[in-house]
């Protein structure tokens, strides 16, 4: 971050990957979808790379993995519903948070920042997750995958955070664990730090193009600390 420029006011914090460790419950929601449909068991290490790109995407990629690509726009309607069934009754079960996460909101909050969650995750996963892992209380502003027409990587919710904060996007930073989070920060003029232990789409946290790289959300609040110190 450039010293000297403004001080950052706002963060938005990524969900999926960067506050929790959520594949186990992917897995038990894709693996019960796929089963409804006669399809075997797929390993944590194939839904991961999976992830951060939607719940649509996500079904389609986990059915494509044995079906051709008809065969899935003919059964995806059946297969996104299963699998909203299937989330909605295991959701949270076996997430957790990642280390740092709620000593870094906590730190984000001491500095004065405003806090909005930013996920690709549905609006209806998405509430219910934040509130049985004590998370809710921490943001004023939820949007999920499905509160805007376009999504993450574009920057169409992380700019409407900046208008609901009344804030320029040089006031905000992005903390997130992918590529994706990366892209849609960048396009909106927004700061961008990144995690390194979430998903990334499977590939080198070191390939995103970000503002740095934070071993966790206590981690980035010292940063933004020291940035703030630098400002007028
Ligand atoms: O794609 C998803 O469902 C969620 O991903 P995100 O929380 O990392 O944006
Ligand atoms: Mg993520």
């Amino acid at each position: 971050m450039r010293a000297g420029a403004a001080a950052i006011r706002a963060a938005i914090i990524d969900l999926d990957g960067t506050m929790l460790d959520t594949v186990p419950d992917f897995e038990a929601a894709l693996n019960g979808m796929r089963a409804d449909f006669g399809l075997a068991p797929v390993t944590q290490d194939i839904i991961k790379p999976l992830i951060g790109k939607g719940s649509e995407k996500l079904v389609r990629d986990a059915l494509l993995l044995d079906w051709e690509p008809e065969r899935v726009d003919a059964a995806f309607d059946e297969a996104r519903a299963g699998y909203q069934r299937h989330y909605l009754a295991i959701n949270g079960d076996h997430s957790t948070l990642f280390d740092g996460v709620l000593e870094g909101l906590d730190a984000l909050k001491a500095l004065g920042l405003r806090l909005a969650c930013v996920t690709n995750k549905p609006m209806a996963f998405t509430t219910p997750l934040l509130t049985q892992k004590g998370l809710a209380g921490y943001f004023e502003l939820v949007y999920g995958g499905d509160s805007f027409p376009k999504k993450k990587p574009d920057p169409m919710p992380l700019l409407g955070v900046c208008s609901a904060f009344d804030l320029s996007p040089i006031q905000v930073v992005a903390i997130g664990d992918s590529s994706n989070d990366a892209e849609s920060a960048r396009a909106a003029g927004c700061y961008v730090l990144t995690v390194p232990y979430g998903y990334n789409h499977g590939r080198p946290v070191q390939e995103i193009n970000s503002d740095g790289i934070v071993s966790s959300l206590l981690d980035a609040a010292h940063l933004i600390a020291a940035h703030n110190r630098t400002t007028t």
